[in-house]
């Protein structure tokens, strides 16, 4: 039976995947012994250090290329099957959590992932969009991979910050540890801070089997980030750290120009790991989704982080009495704050009955912590 187990404040549950206190649950290993099958050219060489799965559903994750682009040493996430770190996650969530889910909300390079392993796996999917938030392009490419659309305001269960995500993402420790052994940190380009904590993972554990000490952990972020989660990483080790937007693009054009598509915050990465020294490995992350928001890289707007302040203790509100409690904005700059926030996957809304009338509710999601 798999034991959950929350990692702030340590409750366990053989069930739930978030813990009452708001924390992503993590999994507790059931043996910590090193293992590798070499001959397996996925995640699942370290089978035994992961989830009990029945079926084994992979596409190939993990095993990404470890190399040096002009001096700095990189691990490419992009090089996963869909383009993004997540499938790491998805092929442990679909072989290993017996999920029921054939609805996934749309979370762009996420549910295109978790998608690509559901069918995978012979499951009958279908995305969720919300046609007001959705934009057309986004939507041009999700049916061009021909999977069903939805279209649906309700919110659907989050499929990104959970336990199986959690152990797929620490192979990436693992790896390093495989492949490259010594090294003095890692940059990872971080926005809830999940990816970061998987890794995290593997490297305690990796700590624990006697096998490495725990390497320097740099979150590299959008100005602004910070919030519960993120400074319980820190309380870990974690530092943080946030260049600017024109040495960044300048790391995004070099990179681009190698025929490597990051997405900006993983250029961030690579700047930050030239500055700190030749043994840095950043992490680069992409997703086959090419369309990358400047928007989203753009720090937020002072509307914004003060709609962020207000919505902080996680209570759902309508619009107008958001706009009631931010002072000195239109109710329209409010609406138009919302949908970008919303956009940028740092809250969720639905409609709802609210004092007889149907009405939109926005609430903080447990991973936005830009705060
Ligand atoms: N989603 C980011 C990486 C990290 O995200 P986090 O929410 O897990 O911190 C990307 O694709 O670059």
């Amino acid at each position: 039976m798999t034991l959950f187990k929350c990692p702030r404040c340590g409750a366990t549950s053989s069930s739930d995947w978030v813990c009452k206190c708001g924390f992503p649950m993590e999994i507790v290993p059931e043996k910590l012994i090193w293992s590798v099958d070499e001959r397996e050219p996925s995640i699942w060489r370290y089978k035994s250090l992961l989830p009990h799965a029945e079926r084994i559903v992979s596409l190939g994750e993990g095993l990404t290329d470890l190399r040096r682009v002009d001096g700095v040493l990189v691990k490419d996430e992009t090089r996963n099957p869909t383009g993004s770190y997540v499938d790491r996650g998805s092929s442990v969530m679909v072989s290993s959590s017996n999920m029921a889910i054939g609805e996934l909300e749309f979370l762009r390079d996420v549910t295109i992932s978790l998608a690509s392993y559901l069918i995978a796996s012979g499951k009958e999917v279908r995305v969720i969009v919300n046609p007001e938030e959705v934009d057309v392009s986004e939507l041009l490419y999700l049916s061009q991979l021909k999977i069903p659309i939805s279209f649906s305001v309700r919110e659907t269960r989050a499929s990104y910050e959970n336990p199986f995500m959690i152990e797929g993402f620490k192979t990436i420790a693992y790896e390093l540890y495989e492949f490259k052994g010594k090294f003095d940190g890692v940059v990872i380009p971080s926005e809830s801070g999940i990816l970061a904590y998987g890794i995290i993972k593997g490297f305690r554990e990796l700590e624990e089997m006697g096998l490495m000490e725990m390497p320097r952990i740099y979150l590299v972020h959008y100005s602004g980030i910070g919030g519960e989660f993120i400074e319980f990483l820190k309380s870990l080790g974690a530092r943080t750290m946030s260049l600017d937007t024109k040495d960044t693009m300048e790391s995004f054009i070099k990179l681009a120009k190698m025929g490597i598509y990051v997405k900006p915050i993983s250029a961030m990465a690579y700047s930050a790991a030239s500055r700190l020294g030749s043994e840095y490995v950043a992490l680069l992350t992409g997703s086959s989704m090419r369309r990358w928001r400047v928007g989203s890289f753009a720090p937020l707007t002072e509307l914004q982080r003060r709609i962020l302040e207000v919505m902080r203790d996680g209570k759902e509100m309508t619009a107008y009495q958001i706009w009631r409690l931010v002072e000195g904005a239109t109710l329209q700059g409010v609406y138009k704050a919302l949908l970008k926030l919303s956009r940028m996957g740092l809250i969720s809304s639905e409609r709802k009955l609210y004092k007889r009338r149907m009405k939109r509710v926005y609430r903080l999601r447990t991973s936005a912590n830009r705060l």
